[in-house]
């Protein structure tokens, strides 16, 4: 169980985190999503540890995560945006290491890995260097390294990223699963069919800060339909006064924005308006991500030339990360941990 109170996290002028609150209850997945540069992997840093916030409180089961002993990392299993492993030793020594490292017993690891390796599709490369098996192998292997020791909170940066779909059905099936098993699951992704197959609960992130949390439904449920219709040859050249500031004409076909079609249909019908055919856009995460999440048109191209306060403005891109639940470990850099370390030293 997480929550995440009132975190601020600057870099220069940009505020990566801007008063980011979040709850995350045991056996809930959590799906952030977020325009690029909203945040959504500044918050894994933070609870990783990688980056200290400037501001706000961090619990993790009852732990506080920033100050309190680095021990309670162990209740953290991470898996980062880009790979962080060993290239040069095996996937089974790479899994070997982070399982010690959470504390599993040599016994208890042989059967951990053996699980995880049938579970995410590794058997066939367990005994290969990270540095020869293909990406997906890779990722997968990042995966497993999360989850080894079955941590109670499970932070999946875009875990599926290039993923193939047997790849895919396989990471989604083990989130599930640890999920069900009771982990706490946060998840981050851009392609936001999977947070349905996992009937994840939602955080959008805008510029920092959670601005839409809860079950996928409710938040659904806020966002109009868009109801198709077409009438006969005489169709009217004016649909009833209460619908005119929502349909647009495009050619034979009326295109109505509806909270509620079904009561919309009936006026249509009362007025003498009754359509020929009638097709309901109910909305998906795809709307909710543009109605809640994106940033307006152009706005990121803004960002980069000229970082401007959150409350104000848009943030900068960002740079793609490699971050670890277990620091110091990886030999894996990227430029995002050498940016962050020259930033803690200025
Ligand atoms: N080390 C850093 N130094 C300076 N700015 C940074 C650093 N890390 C992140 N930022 C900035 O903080 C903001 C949030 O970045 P973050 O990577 O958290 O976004 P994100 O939501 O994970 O994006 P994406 O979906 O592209 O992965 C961006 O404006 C980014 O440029």
């Amino acid at each position: 169980m997480l929550t995440a109170a009132g975190l601020v996290k600057r870099y220069g002028e940009v505020r990566a985190l801007d008063g980011f609150d979040l709850h995350v209850e045991a056996g809930e997945i959590t799906g952030l999503i977020g325009h690029n540069g909203a945040g959504k992997t500044t918050f894994v840093e933070v609870v990783t540890r990688l980056v200290k916030p400037d501001a706000g409180e961090l619990t993790i089961y009852g732990t506080d995560a920033l100050r309190g002993p680095r021990s309670a990392q162990k209740l953290v299993g991470a898996c980062p945006q880009e790979i962080a492993l060993y290239p040069t030793a095996t996937v089974r020594d790479n899994l070997q290491l982070f399982g010690a490292l959470t504390g599993l017993r040599r016994s208890v690891r042989h059967e951990a890995i053996r699980q995880l390796a049938a579970e995410l599709m590794l058997e066939n490369v367990l005994d290969r260097p990270v540095a020869l098996i293909s990406g997906g192998q890779q990722r997968r292997t990042q995966v497993a390294s999360a989850m080894i020791g079955n941590p109670p909170l499970l932070l999946l940066d875009e875990p599926t990223a290039g993923a193939d779909p047997q790849t895919r059905a396989a990471l989604l099936r083990s989130v599930r699963a640890r999920a069900e098993a009771g982990a706490a699951v946060i998840y981050t992704t851009h392609y936001l069919p999977e947070l349905t197959d996992l009937v994840a609960t939602l955080a959008v992130i805008r510029r920092g800060r959670v601005v839409a949390r809860g079950e996928q439904s409710s938040l659904l449920s806020g966002l109009p339909s868009t109801v198709r219709l077409r009438f006969g040859a005489a169709g009217p050249a004016q649909l009833p006064p209460e619908m005119a500031g929502r349909a647009v004409r495009e050619q034979d076909e009326w295109r109505l924005t509806s909270m509620d079609p079904p009561a919309d249909l009936a006026a249509l019908v009362v007025a003498g308006c009754s359509p020929t055919f009638v097709d309901v856009d109910r909305p998906d995460l795809d709307n909710l991500f543009e109605t809640l999440g994106a940033l307006p048109a152009g706005a990121e191209d803004q960002a980069e030339e000229k970082a401007v306060p959150a409350s104000t403005g848009p943030s900068a891109t960002p740079r793609k990360a490699a971050l670890s639940s277990r620091p110091d470990t990886s030999t894996a850099r990227t430029a995002r941990a050498e940016a962050r370390e020259a930033n803690d030293a200025g």
